[in-house]
């Protein structure tokens, strides 16, 4: 479903090249849910990034679904990322001059679905807004625009969700409500998750967890008592694949 090998990511600043991932390599089975955990600025987002196609490598490969990533141009990346992918941004991106539900059927419409009001309400509805649907974003507080980012990933059914953070402006009550969520996604339709997150109890829901740890990644090997303490194999430098 993922397989990336080696792959970089450097970015030229006006101090010079910054390395911000060293070589990844590690697979991703299709229906699998996966927590992406580490330190602030370890480089956790741009791994999301890379993997979802919404940013290009330095170097390696990764294939999507067994598309080669690494070989298509933005214009294909765009193609493969509305048949395929769902992503929940961080800072939400949602359109600021559509409303909640204009938001959410975006993707639909896109995808070309026919009853796309119809599923952005009922997605509206799971996610505790269902009579806020005319607001738009400046009107809704950051936890409740979180919510209708991650309706508007949920909206087409993806094979692939990416998350940054989806719980994180989220209380407690919420936090369980999207959990639920991502997880029915993820058992009803099958949908592979990818989720970066500071959230313990979400990450120990997800059946692996990975840490990022200054741009190297190993597989966190998860104990009886799921606290994920200890590391196993280190999957970073292209030991696999
Ligand atoms: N375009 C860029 N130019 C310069 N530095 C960058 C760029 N993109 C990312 N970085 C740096 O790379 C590092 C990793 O960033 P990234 O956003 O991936 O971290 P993160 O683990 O997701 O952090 P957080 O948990 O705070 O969101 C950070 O130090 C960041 O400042």
């Amino acid at each position: 479903m993922i397989k990336t090998s080696a792959i970089t990511k450097t970015v030229t600043t006006s101090q010079g090249e910054l390395s911000i991932l060293k070589p990844i390599s590690f697979e991703v089975k299709a229906g699998e849910s996966i927590a992406i955990v580490g330190a602030s600025g370890s480089g956790k987002s741009t791994l999301l990034s890379l993997l979802a196609g919404l940013d290009e490598v330095s170097s390696g490969n990764i294939f999507l679904d067994g598309q080669a990533l690494h070989e298509m141009n933005e214009e294909q990346r765009a193609q493969l990322r509305g048949e395929k992918v769902g992503f929940i941004f961080q800072s939400f991106m949602l359109v600021q001059s559509l409303t909640a539900i204009e938001n959410i059927m975006l993707p639909a419409e896109i995808a070309g679905l026919n009853n796309a009001k119809q599923l952005g309400q009922e997605i509206l509805d799971k996610v505790g807004l269902g009579h806020r649907g005319d607001h738009y974003p400046n009107q809704l507080s950051g936890g409740e625009q979180q919510r209708v980012a991650i309706a508007r990933a949920f909206i087409t059914k993806p094979k692939i969700l990416f998350a940054d953070e989806p719980t994180g402006n989220l209380d407690a009550a919420n936090s369980d409500k999207i959990e639920r969520l991502l997880f029915d996604l993820n058992r009803d339709s099958h949908t592979t998750l990818v989720l970066v997150t500071h959230d313990n109890e979400l990450a120990k829901h997800c059946q692996r967890q990975l840490l990022m740890n200054a741009g190297e990644l190993s597989e966190v090997s998860l104990s009886d008592d799921n606290t994920g303490t200890t590391h196993s194999a280190v999957i970073s430098q292209s030991q696999v694949g």
